[in-house]
């Protein structure tokens, strides 16, 4: 667990100082004591060092693993002509990397002893801690078309989300034959695992949308809930627990081939929020949108944000949480049950044509069967009050292969 929750957060330590300046290198204050950024970083619950293992049993990490700060996430294509046998050697040669990279290790010289040597690795990760690193690989419908001799090999489940209610999707930001999910507590660590892989795949594969996220839009175990950019605590009801992960998350369908069985299915979108108009709004109408307040984060129908929400509650004839808030349409008493594993991230792209913000959610969300996500968000983009203040305008769909043995790859029964 990335300890979160503990120790002094960074606005208590800025608090403690005053308001002042920080003397040279202090990047706060602790007790009125002008802190380092190891310091600071510590007391805000991170620990750099901590490093977790790529063969860590059935599952890839990166999905229950708690949320680190970081996230580059990079969809790919692979290269028209590229055979299965090429594709075996790349999982194998990646995997190897992923593993190597989350140990905190470059993945060759960075200072070849040859003078016209060229450096394996690009070098920028050199001397950073592990941060926690995780890369995930995940699988798209393409891979199994008739291009690469995988035809009829994919996974059960695998197909284009269909075209969904509020769908505002630009083609350049949606699909791909190949996903990297890279999530780190350092950003350049992040950045660094994604960079070389695509640099040890070059020749077979070719970039097609990346996502840059930080500041965690969603909570795991023991974790704080963080806030999304709309102000909101974000993941307050999501999964924690083991069970729910093994019934809702975990592929354990014996009809899957072999290599899905501990895998999941991996749904994004890429979510504008229209943040000028969101930051007009009054806070009644926030509150009513989500369902929520703000502050505290609790449900409309109660103090805390860990109360149970009560959609049934009555004030004055109206419902106390509307109907069609984010809350009320998304919770699993109102659907059938059903639950969502969300790893999403903020992310912000700069300014738009116009001049506006150009920002949003990285939605992220695990599921062993993708017609969760798909029957949650047709019912969300007809009738959700927060489609007033977003537009989903990226979408795509992987599966995650299970994590391999020590001494194997992922995906290697797809090739046998
Ligand atoms: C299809 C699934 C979902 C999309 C897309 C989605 C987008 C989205 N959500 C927020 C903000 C919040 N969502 C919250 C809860 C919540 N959201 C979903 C699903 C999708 N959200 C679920 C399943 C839930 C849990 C509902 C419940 O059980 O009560 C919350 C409340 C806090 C929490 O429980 O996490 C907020 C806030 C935004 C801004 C957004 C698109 C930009
Ligand atoms: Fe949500």
């Amino acid at each position: 667990m990335a300890g979160e929750g503990k120790g002094l957060s960074r606005r208590r330590l800025l608090a403690g100082a005053g308001g002042g300046a920080a003397a040279g290198a202090a990047v706060g204050f602790l007790g009125g004591r002008a802190v380092s950024p190891a310091e600071a970083a510590a007391a805000d619950g991170l620990d750099l060092s901590r490093a977790y293992d790529f063969y860590t049993g059935d599952h890839q990490v990166g999905i229950a693993t708690p949320p680190q700060r970081h996230l580059v996430f990079m969809s790919l294509d692979v290269v028209e002509g590229t055979t299965a046998e090429q594709l075996k050697v790349l999982f194998a040669r990646w995997s190897a990397a992923m593993a190597t990279m989350m140990k905190g290790n470059p993945v060759g010289s960075v200072e070849p002893t040859r003078s016209n040597g060229v450096p394996q690795d690009t070098g920028e990760a050199y001397d950073l801690s592990p941060a926690s690193l995780t890369v995930t690989l995940g699988l798209g419908p393409g891979l199994f078309d008739d291009r690469f001799g995988l035809a009829g090999r994919g996974p059960k489940l695998l197909a284009e989300i269909p075209r969904l209610p509020s769908d505002e999707l630009k083609p350049e930001l949606c699909g791909g034959d190949l996903a990297l999910q890279a999530c780190a507590d350092d950003p350049q660590v992040a950045y660094h695992a994604i960079r070389d892989l695509v640099r040890i795949g070059r020749g077979l594969v070719t970039t097609r949308w990346t996502v840059l996220g930080f500041g965690r839009a969603s909570a795991g175990k023991g974790q704080k809930t963080p806030r999304n950019l709309m102000g909101l605590k974000d993941g307050t009801r999501n999964i924690k627990s083991e069970e729910d992960l093994d019934e809702f998350v975990w592929v354990a369908d014996p009809d899957e081939p072999a290599w899905m069985r501990g895998g999941s299915y991996l749904v994004t979108r890429k979510i504008n929020m229209d943040i000028e108009v969101w930051d007009g709004t009054t806070i009644d109408t926030q509150h009513l949108t989500i369902g929520r307040d703000k502050a505290e984060g609790a449900p409309l129908s109660g103090k805390k944000e860990f109360d149970t929400p009560d959609f049934k509650a009555v004030r004055d004839g109206k419902p106390v949480i509307d109907p069609t808030s984010h809350v009320a349409l998304a919770a699993s008493e109102n659907n059938g049950g059903a639950k969502i594993l969300r790893r999403g991230y903020n992310f912000t792209d700069g300014l738009n044509s116009l001049g506006q913000l150009d920002a949003g959610l990285f939605f992220i969300a695990f599921m062993k069967d993708p017609a969760t996500f798909v029957d949650l968000q047709r019912k969300l983009g007809r009738v959700d009050l927060l489609n007033e203040y977003i537009a989903h305008v990226g979408s795509a769909i992987f599966a995650v292969p299970r994590a391999p043995k020590s001494g194997h790859f992922l995906a290697q029964e797809l090739f046998d």
